[in-house]
């Protein structure tokens, strides 16, 4: 089961350049949250920080009881192996072919023999779907499989945290769909604490159990998908709906002027489109962290817009979850 991750008051600036401050929430065990925000808000920043390659000046990050901005170079060493980082392009060594690159870390950290190691990187490679690619060089293959073989090496000592920074960057969509099932069904597998950064909006909308939003040098908000999909903060509309009206202007935040200018016009946001359903773990599985649809808005006496939780075979998962649920209880696969 993957760890708690608790961010409280975190505040990053380079030099006089503030790029968030105090910054707070929670990323549940065992959860996916994503983090969205325009270009530019410091959402790579925040994953830098998270696995202490970067300072931040003020606040904590507190796992397991220790706390990751705060404390020396020995325990930072210790608490990064709870971590495992998928960067942008993978970050593979070109000169390496995939098995060695898979394998770096196994031998850069741990004792092990060659045959734990062949095991463990083809274990991995199979996860990410990789069998018969070992030999090739990272040159060589497209850039949605350097992203698994990078998704492989971030999973080889097996962490209890993975962040993923823009995993569909320069993906197609449908590159982008099957990577996205395989993020749920690692997250099934591993039961890690996960953390996307996207700019992709279906995967937010669809992918994980919590979304955050970084805007003007703060975190807007943070919470379960249903808060943020069900959401009547101008920013957050704007930002899930992908329009140019609203507070976020073409290189940085529009002043008062410009967004009365824009009211008289009646542009705004737009309204909220139906919440799509979660993408499920393939084989009908149910993560241990899934929360059923619906929870938090009716815990929260929220009405969703009509046709949410409705999938493209017109099943309203509302019904379609329990039965799931009540499968599974019986033991049918
Ligand atoms: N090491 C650094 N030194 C100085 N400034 C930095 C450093 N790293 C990042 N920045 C600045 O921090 C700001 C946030 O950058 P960051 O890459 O985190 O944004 P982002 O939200 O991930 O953007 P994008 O969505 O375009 O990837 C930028 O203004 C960037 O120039």
């Amino acid at each position: 089961m993957g760890v708690e991750v608790v961010v409280e008051g975190l505040t990053k600036s380079f030099g006089r350049q503030v790029i968030w401050e105090d910054v707070t929430l929670t990323l549940p065990a065992g959860e996916i949250s994503v983090l969205l925000g325009p270009s530019g808000t410091g959402k790579s920043v925040f994953l830098k920080s998270l696995v202490g390659l970067l300072r931040p000046e003020r606040g904590h990050i507190w796992i397991d009881g220790h706390d990751l901005a705060n404390c020396g170079e020995n325990k930072l060493y210790e608490l990064r192996r709870l971590f495992g980082v998928l960067f942008q392009d993978g970050a593979l060594f070109g000169s390496l072919n995939l098995f060695d690159n898979v394998a770096f870390p196994l031998r850069e950290h741990t004792r092990k023999g060659e045959t734990e190691i062949r095991k463990i990187v083809m274990e991995k490679m199979e996860l990410v779907g990789l069998i018969g690619a070992e030999g090739k060089l990272p040159g060589e293959i497209s850039g949605g499989m350097r992203k698994r073989a990078g998704l492989a090496r971030a999973l080889v000592l097996d962490p209890e945290i993975i962040l993923f920074d823009e995993p569909d960057s320069g993906l197609d969509p449908v590159r982008t769909a099957y990577l996205n099932q395989l993020i749920v069904d690692l997250n099934a597998e591993t039961e890690a604490t996960f953390l996307i950064v996207t700019h992709d909006i279906n995967t937010a909308r669809t992918v994980p159990d919590n979304i955050g939003l970084l805007f003007r040098r703060e975190l807007i908000m943070f919470g379960p998908r249903e808060m943020l999909l069900s959401s009547d903060e101008p920013v957050v509309r704007q930002f899930l709906n992908a329009r140019r009206h609203g507070p976020i202007g073409m290189s940085e935040e529009k002043d008062v002027s410009e967004l009365e200018a824009e009211a008289q016009l009646g542009h705004d946001p737009g309204v909220l489109p139906p919440i799509p359903p979660q993408l499920m773990p393939s084989e009908n599985r149910i993560r241990r962290t899934q929360r059923p649809p619906g929870e938090w808005l009716a815990a929260n006496g929220v009405i969703p817009p009509v046709n949410s939780f409705v999938d493209d075979r017109g099943r309203n998962w509302l019904e379609e979850y329990p039965r799931l649920v009540a499968a599974h209880l019986n033991g049918v696969p």
